[in-house]
């Protein structure tokens, strides 16, 4: 069999990805993900002017996961587009995904995305609406209104091909209220989920939270995070016109995780918190042991099972 997979009109060798945040903040980094197995890569969401992000401790790897307030750290949009600009000139039969954010709010989300309209990248973006760790500043993608304003004001202008990244949801209609949003617009994909925000952590010797920022509430990654992934994955897929693909990121620690998050529909898997536990050589084991799932169900491509969950009506 094989794990190959189209996604936007490239062919890649496997559907894996790193999600973004993790082992992306620079070019060494960057180049290191390249050169792994995985089968795509994308940036650490910028922003327009480089950041610190918050006090440290700001991640913490946990047995069932991770906690983090990272409070968007990274070296620049202008960075990052740069990067960008000289890898599609370098490796233009590589493509991968830049991330964008904003601290500022709705005004610099619209800037950033101006900026690398009127450059020379003409690659995929993905516009981060679901940062939880910028203190006093709420989720875009969790004010529907916003969010539909947002991207109303960026198609006036935008013509290159972009995705958003989606916080998790947890309720049918808003499943149903974000989907009829994003399907108004020329979308490429959606990318579900990010970090579950606002979790809170107690280390057991201390009786003490284990990050700094907001009085250590943070964003939940890893095993804690694959049914609420799931789910985002399949309501957003079952919902969403099918010319808009979706992306499956959270609590896949394993081919079988990565598996589901295809039963699910999603056209690529982003690895985060297994990632920075077991370093870039997580996508050799991850790919291995998807193929094995595929030989063991007696699949030969990836298309043959993508999105046929089973269900028991
Ligand atoms: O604190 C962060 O930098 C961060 N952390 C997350 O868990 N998701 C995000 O989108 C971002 Cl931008």
């Amino acid at each position: 069999p094989t794990l190959e997979t189209t996604f936007y009109g490239h062919t890649y060798d496997n559907p894996f990805m790193n999600a973004s945040g993790v082992h992306c903040m620079d070019v060494t980094e960057l180049d290191e993900l390249a050169s792994s197995a995985a089968g795509s890569f994308v940036t650490k969401s910028a922003t327009a002017d480089g950041r610190k992000g918050n006090p440290e401790p700001r991640y913490v790897n946990l047995d069932l996961g991770s906690i983090n307030s990272m409070g968007l750290p990274n070296l620049g949009l202008d960075y990052y587009l740069n990067y960008a600009i000289l890898r599609q000139k370098s490796q233009p039969d590589a493509p991968f995904v830049m991330s964008v954010a904003s601290y500022q709010g709705f005004d610099e989300y619209v800037d950033n995305m101006r900026q690398i309209q009127d450059s020379a990248y003409t690659g995929l973006v993905e516009l981060n609406l679901s940062c939880p760790n910028v203190p006093g500043k709420p989720q875009m993608a969790y004010d529907f209104e916003d969010t539909k304003r947002l991207l109303t004001e960026i198609f006036k202008f935008y013509t290159k091909p972009f995705g958003v990244k989606l916080p998790p949801y947890f309720d049918m209609q808003h499943f149903d209220k974000i989907a009829n949003v994003l399907n108004q617009f020329d979308l490429k994909f959606v990318n579900c989920i990010n970090s579950i925000g606002n979790g809170l952590y107690i280390d057991e010797t201390t009786d003490t939270v284990v990050i700094k920022p907001k009085g250590g509430f943070g964003g939940i990654g890893g095993e804690y995070v694959k049914p609420t992934a799931l789910a985002n994955v399949r309501a957003l897929k079952q919902r969403l016109n099918p010319t808009i693909e979706v992306i499956g990121t959270g609590g896949i620690l394993t081919g079988r995780d990565a598996y589901e998050h295809l039963l699910c529909g999603a056209s690529m898997v982003q690895v985060g918190t297994q990632l920075q536990k077991e370093g870039v050589h997580v996508f050799e084991r991850l790919t291995a042991e998807l193929l094995a799932v595929l030989e063991e169900k007696g699949y030969q491509s990836i298309a043959e099972f993508k999105g046929k969950l089973g269900t028991l009506d």
